[in-house]
């Protein structure tokens, strides 16, 4: 009998999840394993939410945002009484195999289960907030950036017809990528991150010296969620520089949305990658896109570290703080 391999998805979810899952699928049955699959994340791990692949739960799943096999963040799994209940529904189906598509919580808790009882997995990260270590790339932020996107050019399309300020804030609970590169692509005046030391004072006499001899009509300012800054930007570009402010949050709609061409693709490798992994004897990898190859690093290696932003792209932003 095949040895089983489960797929799941966990954490925030994130565009891409669904592509990678049919893949993962797809391609361990090539490689001889038989695959399941994991409803309701972790917490369908405890709860035994296990089914076997069929193509038709994979059918028409590709370009849908999200993760049909929905996603959790589980209280529950910090406890080993609950991690033994999902390791007795593995065993009892012959699953020795996982791949988990999540952010690094999820990794985290895998490499708990792997020291809890053995079971080797998989990790293809996917978040929006493109903050795992070792990695240029993690699924689904394509998707969120050209949703950002164009949310800021219509966004930008009434300030400029009202003469206005809009503050902007965008995902990403600890980084700053999502930010900088849409301040970037969208051409924002200003760009609020933790990672890049801010001079609002410095900006503000800048923008108002735009305003009064250069015909500045309209501010758009990007800033990350993470800074907790937002409200306040607003309330200094309102009061201090003197030019009407408005705020938006454009909070979750970031994390939903048809994967993008890009997205997809990124996917199926990730996926081929997470299988080989495994087929390879690996045990607690995580797979990684650096310099435009895929591979996989140690979890230690990944969980471990800081995800650092391409100094180039903190360079272009620079002007965009100060
Ligand atoms: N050290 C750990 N031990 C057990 N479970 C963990 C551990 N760290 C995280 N988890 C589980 O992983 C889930 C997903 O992590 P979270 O940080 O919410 O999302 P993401 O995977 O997107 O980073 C958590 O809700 C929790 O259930
Ligand atoms: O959906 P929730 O639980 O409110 O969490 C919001 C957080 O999840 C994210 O969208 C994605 O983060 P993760 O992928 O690490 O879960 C963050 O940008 C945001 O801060
Ligand atoms: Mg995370």
């Amino acid at each position: 009998m095949s040895e089983g391999l489960a797929i799941f998805t966990s954490g925030g979810d994130s565009a891409g999840m669904n592509p990678a899952v049919k893949c993962a699928a797809d391609y361990a049955a090539m490689r001889g394993y038989k695959p399941w699959l994991v409803y309701d994340g972790l917490r369908g791990l405890i709860d035994d939410k296990i089914v076997e692949s069929t193509p038709q739960l994979l059918s028409g799943i590709l370009h849908r945002g999200g993760t049909f096999l929905r996603s959790s963040r589980s209280q529950r799994f910090f406890d080993i009484q609950y991690r033994r209940q999902a390791f007795e529904n593995l065993e009892r189906r012959g699953i020795k195999k996982l791949i988990v598509i999540g952010g690094d919580g999820s990794f985290r808790a895998l490499n708990q289960f792997y020291s809890d009882f053995g079971v080797p997995f998989a990790g293809i990260p996917a978040t929006i907030d493109n903050d795992i270590a070792g990695t240029d790339y993690c699924l689904g932020v394509d998707t969120a950036l050209n949703i950002i996107r164009q949310s800021v050019d219509s966004i930008r399309d009434t300030a400029t017809s009202f003469s206005r300020a809009f503050v902007i804030e965008v995902m990403g609970r600890h980084c700053g990528y999502l930010a900088m590169v849409s301040a970037l692509a969208c051409g924002a005046e200003l760009c609020l991150t933790t990672e890049i030391p801010y001079d609002l004072e410095k900006i503000g006499a800048k923008l108002k010296h735009e305003i009064k001899h250069e015909g500045r009509d309209h501010i758009i300012a990007i800033v990350a969620e993470g800074t907790k800054m937002a409200e306040y930007t607003t309330r200094y570009i309102n009061d201090a520089i003197g030019m009407e402010a408005r705020l938006t949050v454009l909070g979750h709609v970031q994390r939903g949305g048809s994967p993008t061409v890009h997205d997809r693709i990124m996917a199926y490798k990730f996926a081929v990658a997470a299988v080989d992994s495994l087929v390879a004897g690996q045990t607690n990898s995580i797979m990684v896109y650096r310099d435009g190859t895929f591979g996989n690093l140690p979890i230690h290696t990944v969980v471990d570290s800081k995800y650092q932003i391409d100094p180039a792209i903190m360079k272009l932003c620079g002007p965009l703080c100060a």
